[in-house]
């Protein structure tokens, strides 16, 4: 079904397959850079298009973009949708305003919006800068979800996770279509298995 949104990302670069290591701390075979996909204005009118088709909006007052990489993605989101739009900076900012968040979340029911879910540490940061400001954040949606601890982080505080297609999910599209070898898909899937949520050893170190 969204096999066309992995096709698109493997092939504009944003699916890169090495050794990464990712914000948490986490090493990874690969990585997903989402950051480029604004360098497509086409493409990225069409995967979040489809996004705000996918996600329930209708009770959502604003839209809340994570810094960096959810900014460029709730801004869209706003153009798209006519949803206010704010976002939660990266760290407050120690002059002018004195701001954690831009914009105004007070009292209204927000839509979290980031590129990438891994652990889930950077979306309840924001989301605790939400309650902090009087927001209520209901619902937070990802382009791409690596099931690395995001979805159970956020059940816990009764808050959905919608993702637009999970990493499994993209590298099964990229191993149908022949984009990469039996040999990296399976090591691919090795390494979701074995540092999925849930697993002891999430917060591991690739081998060698
Ligand atoms: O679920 P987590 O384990 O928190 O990881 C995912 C976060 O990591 C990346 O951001 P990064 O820290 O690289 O910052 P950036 O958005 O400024 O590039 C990504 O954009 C998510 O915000
Ligand atoms: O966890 C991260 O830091 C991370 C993983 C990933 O695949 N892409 C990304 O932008 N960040």
């Amino acid at each position: 079904m969204s096999s066309w949104i992995s096709i698109e990302l493997y092939k504009r670069g944003m699916v890169k397959i090495g050794r990464f290591k990712l914000s948490s701390g986490i090493e990874s075979p690969f990585y997903i850079d989402m950051r480029r996909l604004y360098m497509y204005p086409d493409l990225a009118r069409m995967i979040i298009l489809e996004l705000t088709r996918r996600v329930k909006l209708d009770d959502i007052d604003v839209v809340v973009g994570v810094a960096t990489a959810g900014i460029p993605l709730a801004t869209y989101v706003s153009c798209l949708t006519d949803k206010p739009m704010a976002y939660v900076r990266v760290e407050k900012k120690n002059h002018g305003t004195s701001s954690l968040i831009e914009g105004d979340v007070t009292g209204l029911r927000t839509l979290v919006l980031d590129d990438v879910s891994t652990t889930g540490s950077s979306i309840l940061k924001a989301v605790e800068a939400i309650l902090e400001a009087g927001g209520i954040p209901v619902r937070v949606a990802v382009l791409v979800d690596r099931e690395q601890g995001a979805r159970e982080v956020l059940a816990s505080r009764g808050i959905e996770l919608f993702r637009l297609i999970t990493a499994r999910e993209v590298f099964r599209d990229l191993y149908a279509h022949g984009l990469i070898n039996e040999t990296s898909y399976r090591e691919l899937l090795e390494y979701l298995d074995k540092y999925s949520a849930g697993r002891t050893v999430n917060q591991g170190v690739l081998p060698g």
